[in-house]
C-alpha cells in the first residue's frame, strides 16, 4: 500500500502545507519517501465534530455490528502483512519478529473486545423492582453503563502497534461504545497511516459512521493538547512520558469541563529476590532478569529498572551472574533521538552517583542511538538518603538495591512511588516472608508477580496494566485486557421510566445472555 501522508478526519483524507517526515532510528536519517500532514487547530475541531457526529449512531448500535467491526478491524491489521511490519520496523528500529508478534497482539485485543461486547457483563445491568406498599414506595430502577463519548487516543512510541493508532486504548474506547479521535505519534506516522487505513477500511465494511475514527498527526504538543481541550472529547488515553502525561491531566483538569484521562506513565517495576530463591537459583534468576532487562533495548514501561535483594554472598554471585550474562549483548538501536538523549543521560547520571557502583554493562553503542545496557548497584542506606535514586532510567539500565536486611528492604518498598508492576522471585522456604509483603506490594503496584518477569503483558480478562500514580493518572483502572473498557463507561440508572423508554437492554427479559443483577441476586 502506497503511504499519502494525508490526514484520516472520518472519511475524508486530507493533505496539509506544513509536513514533516519519519526519521531511520538507527541513523537519524530521515525517511524521505512520505510527507505527513501536520493537522491545523482546524482539523483537530473537525475530527472532534466528526467524532461527535459519529457517537450517537455508533453508540446505539446493537452490539452484534459493534463486535462484528471490532472483528473486522483485526482481520484488516492482520491483511496488512509484512508492509505493515516493514513500515513499522523502519521507523521504530524494532526488529520484524518483535513487530509480527505485537501485531498479532494488536489484533487479538480487538478481538478479545468482539467477544466482550458480546459478553454483555460489562454493562452492569441490574433491576431493583418497585414496591408500591413499602413505606415510603420504593420505585423501580434500573441501571446500566453508557460510553462518555469521542475519546482522545495518543499512540505511544515504544509499541507503535499495540499501544498505537488501533491500540489497547482505541481498541477498549470503541468496544465501550465511544468514538475515537488518535493524535498519532511522531515517531512513526507511516505505521499509524497503514493502520488507520485498515479501520478505516473496516469501517466502511461494517457500514459504522463515518468519524467513528480519525487519525491527526503533528510534531508539536499543541496538537495535543488542542485535542485534550476540545469540549466534545469525554476522554483521554495516553502512554508515555511523566512529563507528558501530566501536561494533559493539567489541560484537563482545567477545561470549563474536565475529563478523566488514563495516562500509563513510568515505572521502575521493581523486583525482589527473596533469599531460598536467590540461594537456590541464582543464577537462572540472574539471566531471567538480563533476557527481560533487554527485551526491545529496555524500552518497556514494564522494565525491571529496580531490584532489591539482602545483601550477602548470594546477592555477591547474582551480581556476577548479571554482570557477565549481560556483557555480551549488543548495544541495541533506540527508539528515536530523543529517547536515546533521555537514556544517556539517565544512565550517565547514575554511574556518575558516587554511592552507585557499576555492576555490568553490555557492549559499547556502535551507533548514534543505539542503547548501551548497564546495571548499578547501592546499599540501602544510599537508596533510602536520595529519592532521585528511583527515577526511571527508560531503557535497559537497571539498580540493584543491596539491603542490610529485611527491615530495611521495607523500608526501600516502602519509599516507591506508584509502579505497573512488583514481581517476587520466591521459592517455598520464602513464603512466610512473602506473605508479609504481598499486602505491601499490592498497595504499590497493579500486577503482583511471581518468579516471572514484567514485561510482556498478557491481554486477557484478569490483568491489570496499570497502578497507582506516577504509574499511571488513575490506579482504578487498567490500559491492557477486557477491564479497559470501564475506562470509557459511566453508569446511568433510570427511575420509574415506562418500559416503552427503557433502554431495550433493561426491559424485562430484553437483556439476552448478558448477566442481570435482579433484587441484588446475580443471575
Ligand atoms: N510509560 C511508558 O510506557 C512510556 C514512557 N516513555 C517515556 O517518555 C519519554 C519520551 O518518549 P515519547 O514516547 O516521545 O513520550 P512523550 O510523552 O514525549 O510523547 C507521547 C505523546 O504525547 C505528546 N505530548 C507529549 N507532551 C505533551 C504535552 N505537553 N502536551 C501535549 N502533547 C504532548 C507527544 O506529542 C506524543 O504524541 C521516554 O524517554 C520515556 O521516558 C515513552 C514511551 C512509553
Ligand atoms: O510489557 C508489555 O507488554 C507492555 C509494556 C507497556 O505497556 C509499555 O511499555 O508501554
Amino acid at each position: 500500500m502506497t503511504l499519502t501522508g494525508e490526514l484520516f478526519i472520518g472519511a475524508e483524507r486530507l493533505a496539509r502545507g506544513e509536513q514533516f517526515q519519519a526519521a531511520d532510528p538507527a541513523t537519524g536519517a530521515l525517511i524521505e519517501d512520505v510527507s505527513f500532514s501536520v493537522a491545523t487547530v482546524e482539523d483537530v475541531a473537525a475530527a472532534c465534530a466528526a467524532a461527535e457526529a459519529a457517537f450517537p449512531i455508533y453508540s446505539q448500535l446493537p452490539l452484534e455490528q459493534r463486535a462484528t467491526f471490532l472483528e473486522a478491524v483485526a482481520d484488516e491489521i492482520e491483511a496488512l502483512g509484512d508492509a505493515l511490519t516493514e513500515r513499522a520496523s523502519r521507523e521504530s528500529g524494532l526488529p520484524a519478529a518483535r513487530l509480527n508478534g505485537e501485531r498479532g497482539r494488536t489484533a487479538g485485543q480487538f478481538r478479545l473486545f468482539a467477544r466482550e461486547v458480546r459478553d454483555g457483563g460489562w454493562q452492569q445491568l441490574r433491576i431493583d423492582r418497585a414496591d408500591p406498599a413499602r413505606t415510603p414506595p420504593k420505585p423501580d430502577l434500573r441501571l446500566r453503563t453508557v460510553p462518555l463519548g469521542p475519546v482522545a487516543v495518543f499512540g505511544a512510541s515504544n509499541f507503535p502497534l499495540a499501544f498505537s493508532a488501533a491500540g489497547g486504548d482505541t481498541a477498549s474506547a470503541l468496544a465501550a461504545g465511544c468514538t475515537v479521535v488518535v493524535k498519532g505519534h511522531p515517531a512513526h506516522p507511516g505505521t499509524s497511516e497503514l493502520v488507520a487505513s485498515a479501520v478505516l477500511r473496516a469501517v466502511e465494511r461494517t457500514g459504522m459512521p463515518a468519524g467513528v475514527f480519525s487519525l491527526l498527526n503533528g510534531t508539536s504538543n499543541e496538537l495535543g493538547g488542542a485535542l485534550v481541550r476540545d469540549p466534545r472529547i469525554t476522554a483521554v488515553g495516553f502512554t508515555g512520558s511523566r512529563g507528558g502525561g501530566t501536561a494533559l491531566m493539567k489541560i484537563a483538569a482545567e477545561r470549563p469541563v474536565p475529563i478523566p484521562v488514563y495516562a500509563e506513565m513510568s515505572s521502575i517495576n521493581p523486583v525482589i529476590l527473596m533469599p531460598a530463591a536467590l540461594s537456590a537459583r541464582g543464577s537462572a534468576i540472574a539471566k531471567g532478569y538480563v533476557g527481560s532487562l533487554t527485551l526491545g533495548a529496555g524500552q518497556f514501561c514494564t522494565n525491571p529498572g529496580l531490584v532489591l535483594g539482602i545483601d550477602g554472598p548470594d546477592l555477591d554471585a547474582f551480581l556476577s551472574e548479571a554482570g557477565a550474562a549481560l556483557s555480551g549483548l549488543p548495544a541495541q538501536v533506540m527508539l528515536t533521538a530523543g529517547i536515546h538523549r533521555a537514556y544517556e543521560e539517565g544512565r550517565a547520571r547514575l554511574a556518575g552517583s558516587a554511592e552507585v557502583t557499576t555492576v555490568g554493562e553490555g557492549q559499547p553503542a556502535d551507533g548514534p542511538t543505539h542503547g548501551r545496557a548497564a546495571i548499578f548497584s547501592i546499599t540501602g542506606a544510599d537508596f533510602l538518603a536520595d529519592p532521585a535514586h528511583a527515577h526511571e532510567v527508560f531503557g535497559s539500565t537497571s539498580l540493584v538495591v543491596r539491603c542490610a536486611d529485611a527491615d530495611e528492604l521495607a523500608q526501600v518498598l516502602a519509599k516507591l512511588e506508584g509502579q505497573l508492576t512488583a514481581t517476587l522471585q520466591i521459592d517455598e522456604g520464602d513464603y512466610a516472608d512473602a506473605a508479609r509483603l504481598v499486602p505491601v506490594l499490592e498497595r504499590v503496584a497493579g500486577r503482583v508477580i511471581a518468579n516471572d518477569w514484567p514485561t510482556g503483558v498478557e491481554v486477557t480478562h484478569a490483568m491489570v496494566h496499570g497502578g497507582p500514580y506516577p504509574a499511571t493518572s488513575d490506579g482504578r483502572s487498567t490500559s491492557v485486557g477486557s477491564l479497559a473498557i470501564d475506562r470509557f463507561l459511566r453508569p446511568v440508572s433510570y427511575q420509574s421510566l415506562p418500559e416503552a423508554l427503557l433502554p431495550a437492554v433493561l426491559r424485562d427479559g430484553g437483556a439476552g445472555a448478558a448477566p442481570v443483577r435482579v433484587d441484588g441476586k446475580r443471575g
